[in-house]
């Protein structure tokens, strides 16, 4: 007879061994606790919270450079396997970055956040 506790101990270590297994990104990729987040949202002071995601809007000159700067961060996205969502409106890119995987902030959104800024910052001089 298995008791409840060694039931849910088992559980637990099989969740975390196919967790690992299969390469888990919520094993890889912890969500920031609330003192974390207000830390690193210092070093990005141009985006602003909403819940669970990073929210920047980029301005540019035009519908052109706008993409050039989407373009750039999209290779970066790839490279990293992390994927802002995208809101493109003529010469403005809303940015908005969360790790779905884990269903909240990684550090990854805050490597992409400062990524992006550096991007922009680049084509508007
Ligand atoms: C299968 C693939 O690696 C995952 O779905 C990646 C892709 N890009 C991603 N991007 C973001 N922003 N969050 C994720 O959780 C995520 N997961």
């Amino acid at each position: 007879m298995i008791s409840d506790r060694e039931n849910l101990g088992m559980m637990i270590s099989t969740v975390s061994f196919d967790a690992i297994k299969e390469g888990d990104s919520r094993m890889r990729y912890p969500t920031l606790t609330e003192a974390e987040i207000e830390e690193h949202l210092q070093r990005v002071p141009m985006w602003t919270r909403d819940g669970n995601m990073l929210v920047r809007t980029f301005q540019f000159k035009d519908f052109i450079q706008a993409l050039q700067f989407v373009n750039q961060a999209a290779e970066t996205a790839e490279s990293i396997n992390h994927h802002p969502d995208i809101d493109i409106r003529y010469n403005k890119v809303t940015f908005r970055l969360t790790t779905h995987d884990s269903g909240g902030l990684t550090i990854h959104d805050f490597e992409l956040a400062a990524a992006s800024d550096d991007f922009a910052d680049t084509i508007l001089g």
